[in-house]
């Protein structure tokens, strides 16, 4: 039998000196305490900008500027398959709120959270080659 796709849209937040947001998922969902970049699942009619914009809105408090699709990955997870949609994010207005009981931290290079979630793993190794940098997702475990 065929999975259906669950189409996530997924901001990475990058601040003008380089560092990106990563946030932990919330108690009570698949891979809880896991970091991962702020993101949900996009509801029917939505662009993936518009399902970022409120997604964003209700985790963290901040109103996104433009997004453009910039990676499509997949993962297949026990719990689901899924479609991510990565976006660069470079604007945001408002003031970071954890409204999801979350924590959130900016990262330089080298990463120093973990675990991070497994479909997060192509995006950091881009990222990290944008950098000239070696990534080594079993690090991240
Ligand atoms: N936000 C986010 N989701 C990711 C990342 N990597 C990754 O594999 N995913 C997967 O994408 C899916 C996102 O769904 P979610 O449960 O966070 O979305 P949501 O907030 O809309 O959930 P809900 O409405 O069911 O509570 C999960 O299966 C999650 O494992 C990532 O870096 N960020």
């Amino acid at each position: 039998m065929t999975r259906k796709h669950t189409e996530v849209a997924v901001g990475i937040l990058l601040r003008a000196d380089g560092a990106l947001l990563l946030s932990t998922r919330p108690a009570g969902k698949p891979y809880a305490g896991y970091w991962e970049f702020p993101g949900g699942k996009i509801e029917a009619g939505e662009s993936v900008e518009q399902a970022l914009r409120r997604e964003l809105i209700e985790e963290l408090g901040v109103t996104i500027g433009p997004a453009e699709v910039w990676k499509v990955t997949e993962h297949d997870y026990p719990h689901a398959l899924v479609r991510l949609h990565w976006c660069k994010v470079h604007d945001w207005r408002g003031k970071f709120e954890m409204r999801e009981g979350q924590t959130m931290a900016w990262q330089q290079w080298p990463l120093q959270v973990r675990p991070v979630l497994p479909g997060a793993y192509p995006v950091l190794q881009w990222l990290a080659e944008e950098r000239g940098l070696a990534f080594d997702a079993a690090q991240f475990d």
